[in-house]
């Protein structure tokens, strides 16, 4: 039976045919190899644990999901994003899956240019062109989902982001699928709570799954975040850095929201 990520990256893979036909692959590379080089995220997530500015947030645009249909409108995602850079988040997170997230590669290059601070295309990469697409709209970081891809893939396409200058988060939800991300020699990595075939999120999963991280990598916990105690909860469980996206689009004041989120990372 078709999951739910199948299901998302068969409407990713159609949206792909038509900006290919629209734009061909030697164009989107060389507008890639145009653009400024990307910023240094892994330095802007690495040293949450230890450092006394606290655990580092990911902030997302994210106006709408699978799991809970519309969340925010967002009609300006640069105003959102200036918002979170001035809370004093450390890198930005922008959705640009357009069926499910409604997100698109505008907003992620109107984020790009109105901050200063690494920017995080956040979609189902799948094929090549993608990254040199993320490249060319100024992303300075792509994810890479664990259960999307094969090993040969995960590797190819590591490889690939970082001939590209860019940086890799790399997402598990399992064991297996952290040992597989190590394997590959992902730098940072991810543990998303939200279980991709049930998108029940649970919490404490990333406490069972933190152990398995390596001590050297930037470790991150995705999702759940729904106020300052899971902050608390995830620095406290090790994590360097802690990705939230709907609990601040739908905060009035995501600037403040994001202050007390970091500021509970320092009571644990
Ligand atoms: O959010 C979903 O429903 C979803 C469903 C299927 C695949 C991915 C999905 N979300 C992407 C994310 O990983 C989250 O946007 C991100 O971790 C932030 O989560 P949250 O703070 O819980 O909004």
């Amino acid at each position: 039976m078709a999951t739910v990520l199948d299901s998302i990256i068969e409407g990713v893979r159609e949206d792909l045919s038509a900006r290919k036909a629209d734009t061909p692959l030697t164009e989107i590379t060389a507008r890639a190899a145009a653009t400024a080089p990307a910023l240094d995220a892994y330095s802007a997530l690495k040293g949450g644990r230890e450092d006394a500015s606290g655990v580092r947030i990911i902030s997302e645009v994210k106006r709408s999901s699978p799991s809970k249909g519309e969340l925010a409108d967002i009609p300006d995602p640069t105003e959102l994003a200036q918002a979170y850079e001035q809370g004093g988040a450390s890198v930005i997170s922008v959705l640009t899956e357009r069926r499910r997230f409604r997100g698109s590669l505008a907003d992620l290059a109107a984020v790009r240019a109105a901050v200063d601070i690494p920017v995080l295309r956040k979609d189902f990469m799948v094929e090549e062109y993608q990254f040199h697409e993320a490249r060319a709209y100024g992303a300075d970081l792509v994810l890479l989902i664990v259960a999307a891809l094969d090993d040969a893939q995960l590797r190819d396409f590591l490889a690939l982001t970082h001939d590209l200058g860019m940086n890799a988060l790399v997402e598990a939800h399992t064991e297996e699928e952290i040992e597989r991300a190590v394997a590959a020699e992902a730098k940072i990595v991810g543990v998303n709570v939200r279980n991709l075939k049930t998108l029940d999120v649970d919490v404490a999963h990333y406490e069972a799954m933190a152990r398995h991280l390596p001590a050297e990598a930037v470790r991150i916990a995705e999702s759940g975040v729904d106020g300052p105690g899971v902050v608390a909860d995830y620095a406290r469980q090790g994590a360097d850095a802690v990705l939230v996206g709907e609990a601040l689009v739908k905060d009035g004041e995501p600037a403040e929201a994001l202050r007390r989120f970091r500021a509970a990372s320092l009571t644990r």
